[in-house]
């Protein structure tokens, strides 16, 4: 099995640290190899641009790939079928034209030029509006055309909205938001190492942003301590074997908790009774 993953620009570093921290390390892979291999012999990585990978997959050069949902929209490549977000390169694909012109709505582009680096996306957009305006494709810079006179309006990535505000445009409507997605081809979605892949990558995410708190708790307080515990399908209660210290009747109380209540969790346990409160970060969270 061959996932195609970014080669270089913004996705490339998060999409290769998740895929470590999935347990599919790298292997092999020196800087700007077209193949790397991973510690699984039957997983290998492809790298391409993200433009083209969700047309590798489809084609055939990869089984699966990890790219944006606006490029896998682009491709228009219909034989995938998506696994999973991974919840990381969210952005929006707008429709943005100049601050002071005069265009307010998608209608007022009718017998007008749009010029973007998704002209698939963006007469799709149009296609179900019923204005169909003139698309130009460029290949970057897409910001700079309004002001050259080479568009009227343009669609494009936005985050944060600085590009779109250095350059005086304004949304006019959303296109599509995106994020990057794991996907496989139609035909082996189905195939056990790609559903092992899929848990793989999923356990990080659902790992992320969780912390796992462990406490020592007196038999007799356990129910106030479970009932200020927001854990995830409730605590996991241990005997704590007698060390004849007197430390009989002591209970380990484990727990899967959201990173933003560990603070208000640690002080209601500790109120309820718990101590030796130990917080660690988890890697992975098979569920
Ligand atoms: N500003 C952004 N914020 C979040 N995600 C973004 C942003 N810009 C792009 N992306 C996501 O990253 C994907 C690839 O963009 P990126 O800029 O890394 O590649 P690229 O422009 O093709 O790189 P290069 O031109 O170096 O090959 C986009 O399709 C989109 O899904
Ligand atoms: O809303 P913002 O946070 O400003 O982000 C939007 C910008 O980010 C992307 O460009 P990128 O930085 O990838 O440069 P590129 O044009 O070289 O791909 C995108 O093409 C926009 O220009
Ligand atoms: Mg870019």
């Amino acid at each position: 099995m061959r996932i195609a993953v970014p080669n270089k620009g913004r996705l490339h570093e998060p999409t290769i640290d998740l895929l470590e921290r999935a347990g599919l390390h790298l292997e092999n892979g020196a800087e700007r190899k077209l193949y790397a291999d991973t510690v699984d012999p039957d997983v290998s990585v492809l790298f391409a641009r993200a433009a083209d990978i969700p047309e590798y997959v489809a084609d055939g050069a990869a089984e699966m790939g990890i790219t944006g949902y606006d490029q896998v929209r682009e491709a228009r490549a219909d034989t995938v079928e998506e696994l999973l977000d991974l919840e990381f390169g969210r952005c929006r694909l707008v429709l943005a034209a100049p601050e002071d012109g005069d265009i307010d709505g998608v209608e007022d582009l009718a017998g007008k030029t749009v010029a973007t680096e998704f002209p698939n996306v963006t007469r799709d957009f149009f296609a179900d509006t019923g204005v169909d305006p003139n698309v130009v494709e460029v290949s970057g810079a897409t910001e700079l055309t309004p002001h050259v006179e080479m568009a009227d309006a343009i669609v494009d990535i936005t985050s944060t909205g600085t590009t779109l505000k250095m350059n005086q445009l304004a949304v006019v409507e959303e296109v599509l938001a995106s994020s990057v997605r794991l996907f496989a081809r139609e035909d082996v979605v189905d195939d056990s190492k790609v559903q092992e892949v899929r848990t793989a990558l999923s356990s990080v995410i659902s790992a992320d942003g969780k912390r796992y708190l462990m406490m020592n708790v007196p038999e007799e307080q356990l129910e106030e301590v479970r009932d200020v515990i927001p854990g995830l399908g409730g605590p996991t209660v241990m005997d704590i074997a007698d060390d004849g210290n007197g430390e009989d009747g002591m209970l380990a109380v484990h727990v899967v908790v959201d990173e933003r209540d560990v603070f208000e969790t640690i002080t209601e346990v500790k109120k309820a009774g718990a101590s030796g409160i130990l917080v660690t970060e988890i890697e992975r969270l098979v569920e």
